[in-house]
């Protein structure tokens, strides 16, 4: 390596992390404080969590999910955690009527708001595809065209507040897991929308920022559920992974990765060696275990 490559290389490597890293603004659990939040799949798991949060830290809830007896016991909590308020609105997320109505409700509640965060997914399974292409046109109506409608309905919203839509993704929206087939394309086809939808929304001046939020296995019951004892890596908490769901939206990050190690690196490795990724992926998988029903 020459003196200019020795002198250049650390130059542009520092330029890039000051460009990338200045003016990051650290997370305060006020800035959630009176603001107007949906989130959506919040009658358990990550949703449950991310709705705890925002009550402690005491903002305007409007949970969804179809369990109208679980909404009330989580509106009940988040009431007794400082929430100031908590309401919920229970339907289908297949019916887009449905889905529009729950932003609409917003509306009538507040009249704005601030972050729409859309979390839920309906049922799959991991398994190898069952060639039920039934069941991927249902799961993309639910897991996203149910994202794609809300958010176009709140954007008149979202633009007055300068707010901030948080889509809640996977690794399989980045990656091609085995046994994901109908999930992974629901992930996937919220990644190209919402990447689009940002790209746009900054050649139009739109004061509205799009969080795609790329998570690895996290306990919640119905995750452990479907993958027990086949999936290699450790679950990670439903509860840390709810905050920083939260931060990244508030903080208008462009993506956030939890547990990094296990949702990045694989991303880059993806990149750089797909093959070998691949490869990786399906040593790694415990398919004894798989259930051959
Ligand atoms: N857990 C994990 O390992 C991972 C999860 N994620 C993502 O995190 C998000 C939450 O996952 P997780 O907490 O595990 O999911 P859960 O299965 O725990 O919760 C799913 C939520 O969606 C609701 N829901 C299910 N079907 C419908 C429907 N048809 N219409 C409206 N709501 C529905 C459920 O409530 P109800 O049944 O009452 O409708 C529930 O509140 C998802 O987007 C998932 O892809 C990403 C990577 C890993
Ligand atoms: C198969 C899981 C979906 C479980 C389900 O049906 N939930 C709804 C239940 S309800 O209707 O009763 O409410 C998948 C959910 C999360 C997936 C995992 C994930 O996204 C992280 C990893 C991503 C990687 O690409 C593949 C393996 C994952 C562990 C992935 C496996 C499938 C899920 C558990």
């Amino acid at each position: 390596m020459n003196l200019r490559q020795k002198i250049l290389i650390p130059l542009v490597g520092m330029v890039l992390a000051i460009y990338f890293y200045s003016g990051k603004e650290e997370f305060k659990p006020e800035m959630l404080k009176e603001k107007r939040v949906i989130v959506t799949g919040a009658s358990t798991g990550i949703g449950e969590q991310i709705a705890y949060h925002l009550a402690q830290m005491g903002s305007h809830l409007l949970i969804t999910a179809r369990t109208e007896a679980r909404l009330q016991q989580v509106v009940a909590h988040c009431l007794e955690l400082g929430a100031a308020s908590a309401r919920y609105i229970n339907g289908s997320m297949e019916d887009m009527n449905f889905a529009q109505a729950v932003v609409k409700k917003a509306e009538e509640l507040w009249g704005g708001l601030d972050m729409l965060i859309l979390n839920h997914i309906g049922k799959s399974y991991f398994h190898y595809f069952n060639r039920d292409i039934e069941h991927v046109q249902k799961l993309l109506n639910i897991n996203f065209l149910s994202y794609a409608t809300m958010s176009v309905s709140a954007l008149p919203m979202l633009k007055s507040s300068g707010g901030s839509i948080v889509v809640v993704s996977s690794l399989a929206g980045k990656i091609g897991f085995p046994w994901t087939v109908p999930y992974s394309s629901t992930k996937f086809a919220l990644e190209g929308f919402f990447n689009s939808l940002r790209q746009e929304f900054v050649m139009q001046n739109i004061n509205v920022s799009i969080t795609l939020c790329i998570l690895g296995l996290i306990n919640t019951e119905s995750a452990m559920k479907a993958v027990s004892g086949i999936y290699p890596i450790p679950p990670a908490p439903k509860e840390e992974c709810a905050l920083e769901i939260i931060k990244g939206g508030i903080l208008r990050q462009r993506e956030i990765y939890y547990k990094y190690m296990f949702t990045k690196i694989p991303t880059l490795f993806r990149d750089w060696a797909p093959e070998l990724m691949d490869y990786f992926i399906r040593k790694s998988f415990n398919v004894d275990n798989l259930n051959q029903d």
